[in-house]
């Protein structure tokens, strides 16, 4: 189990439709434990942030939800099914892979017609809106974009899929903070066009805190924390240094406890994130 799961389930009963669960999950590349007893249970309809340092395995977690490797053990069910489950399933998940990957020799409208014979599901219309939305010229090779443009095109083909789930990895990482303030806001438009879920790997805890209403902190390939980020802030507090520990609170990492009274002050969520990554390295 997480270290603590706050994963919140309607009127207390476990979420009977969850966008992802994983039960006893471990991925190994030969000795090395990339995912080990990883235990998860993600709502529909969240944006999730999945953050850890590196080689904490959340490449290995999305490669597996997306269907491009397999667990070495334990079960993992995405919308339901086994990932990558059939052609349908396919249709349902909406991938964007670390440096937004594009065909660089293609057009930007090659890319859009390339789409729209490949997913049957097309949504010409919304391809054609954030193409104009976030300014790619439709006769610009992909190869001449800029970073930005190529994780804005990245996510247009992602999201005119009409995906129920959308999963990116990093794909804000090279971008400069306007492009990348871009980037999200065409995230959080598509996600609402789409009533869509997402899950989003980040090492940027402001984006993270900015678009993400859902946790998920990895570390050592475990998962350390997990959760709706409103339950999380509401179970821990920063208590003043030299501070008893409130009755039935839990030290997590210097002043950051986990505690059923609300004693002390308010945690940040970075501050949350920093907390487990801490205990996690001790
Ligand atoms: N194809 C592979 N072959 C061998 N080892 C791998 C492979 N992919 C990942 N690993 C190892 O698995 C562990 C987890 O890697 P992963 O890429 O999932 O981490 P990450 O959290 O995404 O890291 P980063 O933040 O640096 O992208 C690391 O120790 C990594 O070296």
């Amino acid at each position: 189990m997480p270290a603590f799961s706050g994963c919140s389930s309607i009127f207390g009963m476990p979420n009977p439709h969850p966008v992802l669960r994983a039960a006893a999950l471990a991925k190994h590349y030969g000795r090395r434990q990339a995912l080990s007893g990883v235990d998860l249970d993600v709502p529909a309809r969240r944006i999730v942030g999945l953050v850890g340092p590196n080689g904490a395995g959340k490449s290995t977690l999305l490669q597996l939800a997306c269907g491009l490797i397999e667990p070495s053990a334990g079960t993992l069910s995405v919308l339901g099914a086994r990932p990558a489950a059939d052609a349908a399933h396919l249709a349902r998940v909406g991938f964007v892979a670390q440096d937004a990957p594009v065909y660089g020799a293609l057009t930007v409208a090659d890319h859009l017609r390339m789409g729209a014979r490949m997913n049957p599901r097309w949504d010409a219309p919304l391809a054609r809106d954030r193409v104009a939305q976030a300014g790619l010229p439709l006769t610009q090779r992909a190869g001449r974009l800029s970073g930005g443009q190529r994780a804005q095109l990245a996510l247009t083909l992602a999201a005119a899929k009409r995906p129920e789930l959308l999963i990116l990895d990093e794909p804000a990482a090279a971008l400069d903070p306007l492009a990348r303030d871009g980037f999200l806001r065409g995230l959080l438009q598509s996600v609402s066009d789409l009533g869509a879920s997402a899950i989003l790997s980040s090492h940027l805890l402001a984006d993270v805190e900015r678009v993400c209403d859902h946790l998920i902190v990895l570390a050592g390939a475990r998962v350390q924390l997990a959760g709706d980020v409103p339950d999380l802030l509401a179970a821990h507090r920063r208590i003043p240094p030299g501070a008893p520990l409130p009755d039935g609170a839990e030290r997590i990492h210097d002043a950051v406890v986990r505690t059923p009274v609300p004693a002390g002050a308010a945690v940040e969520l970075s501050e949350l994130v920093l907390a487990y990554l801490g205990r996690a390295a001790r």
